[in-house]
Formats: C-alpha cells, structure tokens, sequence
C-alpha cells in the first residue's frame, strides 16, 4: 500500500492548476445511462472515484472510453441487466445515482446499498421518498434497493425535508424522462447541481431553476448525448487555498469558479489570508501571522462540509481558539485526533471542535481516515517542522488529482511511496 511521506516548513510559491469536480463528475456519468446517444464529458478528473464508476457503468452495458485531453466518452447505446452489485457500489456515495436513471430508461433495477465515506449513517430515504414519489415501486432486501416502475416514471410535487445535495441530483436525473412535470422544493443549491442540470439540459432535458431551492422539470420522451464540460473543483480549490494560508507563501489557483468559494474567502480573509479574486483564478498569500476564526459547515451557498478538515488544520496555526461547528456529518472529526499526533490542540464535543493555537507541529506517522480527513493532514504536514508519513492513502486518491504533482511544483517537499520500501 502506498504512503505520503512529507517534509513540512517549505512556503508554496506557483501555480496549481484544478481540476473538474469530483462531486459533479460522478453525477455526469451517471447521466449518461439516460441517453442511447454519447456524451462527452471534458475537463474529467482522474480519479479512483471516477475509474470505479467508469466500472459499474461498463458493467451496466455503456461504452466507456478515456480520450486525450481528459476526455470520457460514455455510449450508453444497449444497456445489460439493470443491476449494480455490491462490490462496484460500496466505495462510494455517487455510484447509487444509477439507480434513478436505469428506472427511468429500462424501468427496473437493483442496486446496492452505496457506501462513500464513513462521516456518518447516511441514509438513503430521501432518495427513495423521491423515486417513490415518481412512482416507483421500491422494496429492500439483503442490503439491495429492487425498483419497478412498470408503467414508467410520472413528474411529482416533490418537497424534500432537508437539504441533500444527491437527493436532488437524484430526483433530477429520474424525473427528467417521467411523463409531465415535476417541482422539486428545498432542495440544495451547490454548483455541481447547477452543472448537472446544465449537461441535462444540453441532451434535451427541460430543467428550470437549478442551483435555487425549487428545481422544475418538464419530463420529455427522450435525451440524446452531449458534449459538457465539468465545473471545477470548488473543493479542491478551497483544499488548495488553505495549503498555501498554512505552508506560507504565493499561489495561483488557476481554472477556478470564484464564486463558488465565496464563503471561504470571507472567513480565510477574516484570518489574514491576502485573497485576490480573478475572473477565472484566486491568488492567495500569506506571510503574517493568522488569525482564529470560528467556522460552521453549511448547505452552499455555507462553508462546505468537504473542507472543514481543512480548516481544523489551518486553525491550529492561527492565533487564539476558533470553533468549528459540524452540521451537516454526525461523524466527521476523525481528523481531530489525527492532527493531534501532529501536536494539535483540539477538543471534540459532539458536533463542534474547539483549536486552540498557534501550536508548532512536528511530524508524525498518521493515517487516512476518509478522503478530507486525508488532505487536512497534508496540508498540517507542509505546516509542520520534520517528516510526516500519511498511510492508507487510497482516500486521497479517491478525490484528489496529481496532489503529489500539484504541490511539489510549488516546492513543497512531498513524495509517494509504497510500504514496501519504506
Ligand atoms: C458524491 C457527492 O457528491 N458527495 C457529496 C454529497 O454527499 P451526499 O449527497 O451524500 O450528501 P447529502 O447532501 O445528501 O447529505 C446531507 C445530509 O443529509 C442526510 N441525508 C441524505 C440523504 C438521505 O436520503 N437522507 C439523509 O438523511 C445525510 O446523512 C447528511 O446528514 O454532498 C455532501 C454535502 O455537501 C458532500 O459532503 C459530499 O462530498
Ligand atoms: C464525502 C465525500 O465523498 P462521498 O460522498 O463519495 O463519500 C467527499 O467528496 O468529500
């Protein structure tokens, strides 16, 4: 198994170009079960996430092809057996958006239960209230969802309870082939939901009001493919931003949305980080001390709950106690007593995190727990004085591209390797 091994205490200085967004990635490909047409997705990460996916939809029958230039072209032309099996569905969250559009093209299917990373029970009722509602019949058994919709999906007034980013991604990519229209209310309003109706909308989809929290669609007979490009990585972005704030130093985070990490800037400004907006990039800066500055995760337009671990890294290092408050995973501080091998000072109660810094880090052996617990400890490291060796990496593989790449071309001292050679 592969390790990180890091030697902190360098600034960053460069460029680091992003990528397309995972999250937004993996719910474009899903899309393309809906179509008997190719859909071309450009700007496609290269991610684990994205390889597993591009696995069960070969499974289902779709034509999956890597081109140049970070292509993948999807050809959803006959699709097999409608059925996702537990091994291709457990590593991640987004393989279960499958399972509305093969209800929709072929009107049955059997998927697994879906895993992703363990920051809490992440249920999946709010997907199923909202198939049901479109009229499949749904029943579980032995960790599988059996769908019907023999008659074919049927547009519904959906009204979710609370704010889910695949609920409503969910919903969206069923009730865009159900007969007559459906509204969707409260539903969340990320960036990645806006790309998916975009990419929708460009095979034929009649999707109105994505990215507000009431989504109408007028169901049509059939889509056809598309070429789309993925939005970037607003995470990856705001991982990057905070590497820099915590190393110390001048980077150019290039191919961004700005607007999509608005509530970033304002809290790492608040800090003492030097943001600089562009029309498609962010310059950060950091040189003075930081300081704390208390933070709670939120549904977008908020402060995203995939990089609050980064921030609880950032924090050890700004001047004073800064609370972090977690509302969106039950589950999502494992980081917390990572960083502490690193001499972090945090205190966990229920849902918040109290850092008390600046602490002087100093390397340690640590370990991955989930895909941004796994980048909080890098971005701690580069802080940090000495060497850190971060194991069970195949979390940041999951969602992070060339991360080696990407930060050693700024200088930061960061390398792989397997255990073996350890
Ligand atoms: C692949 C992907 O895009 N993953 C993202 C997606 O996850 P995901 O779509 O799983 O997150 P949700 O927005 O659905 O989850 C929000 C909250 O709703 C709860 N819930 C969700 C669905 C449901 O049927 N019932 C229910 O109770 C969850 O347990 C959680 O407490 O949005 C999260 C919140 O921005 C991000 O952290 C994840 O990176
Ligand atoms: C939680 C994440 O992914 P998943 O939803 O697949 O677990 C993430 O991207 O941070």
């Amino acid at each position: 198994m592969d390790q990180i091994v890091i030697r902190g205490g360098r600034p960053l200085q460069g460029v680091i170009p992003i990528s397309g967004a995972k999250n937004s990635a993996l719910k474009l490909m899903a899309a393309a079960l809906l179509t008997d047409g190719p859909l071309v997705l450009s700007r496609m990460p290269r991610l684990a996430d994205v390889r597993f996916l591009g696995q069960l939809l070969a499974r289902l029958g779709v034509e999956v092809e890597e081109q140049a230039g970070a292509r993948l072209r999807l050809h959803a032309r006959d699709l097999n057996e409608p059925f996702a099996p537990y091994d291709l569905v457990r590593k991640m969250r987004a393989s279960f958006n499958v399972l509305g559009p093969l209800i929709a093209r072929q009107g049955r299917a059997r998927v697994s239960l879906p895993g992703g990373c363990a920051i809490g029970a992440r249920p999946v009722n709010l997907h199923l209230m909202a198939l049901e509602a479109l009229g499949a019949e749904i029943e579980l058994s032995e960790g599988y969802v059996n769908a019907r919709a023999p008659k074919g999906l049927t547009g519904a007034h959906i009204v979710f309870p609370m704010v889910s980013v695949g609920a409503t991604e969910h919903a969206m990519l069923a009730a865009v082939l159900a007969r007559g229209q459906s509204v969707l209310e409260h539903c969340a309003r990320e960036p990645e939901i806006a790309d998916l109706a975009g990419c929708l909308n460009a095979m034929g989809a009649k999707i109105t009001g994505a990215g507000t929290d009431t989504i109408t669609i007028e169901g049509v007979e059939r889509l056809n493919g598309a070429d789309w490009t993925v939005t970037p990585d607003r995470i990856e972005t705001g991982t990057y931003a905070i590497a820099a704030a915590a190393a110390g130093g001048r980077v150019r985070l290039e191919g961004v949305v700005p607007d999509h990490n608005h509530a970033l800037w304002d809290l790492l400004g608040r800090a003492g980080v030097e943001i600089a907006l562009g029309a498609d990039h962010v310059d950060i800066a950091r040189s003075g001390p930081l300081r704390a500055v208390d933070m709670q995760t939120e549904p977008f337009p908020g402060f995203p709950t995939d990089v609050q671990a980064q921030y609880m890294a950032l924090m050890t290092q700004a001047d004073g106690a800064s609370v972090i408050r977690e509302t969106i995973f039950e589950n999502r501080f494992m980081h917390a007593p990572e960083l502490a091998r690193l001499g972090a000072r945090i205190d966990v109660r229920g849902n918040e995190a109290i850092v008390r810094g600046p602490v002087k880090l100093k390397g340690a052996q640590v370990m991955a727990t989930d895909l941004r617990a796994s980048v909080s400890l890098v971005i701690a490291a580069l802080a940090a004085e000495g060497e850190t060796v971060v194991s069970r990496i195949y979390h940041l593989d999951r969602g992070f591209e060339r991360l080696e790449d990407k930060l050693s071309a700024c200088g930061a001292d960061i390398a792989r390797r397997s255990e073996e050679t350890a």
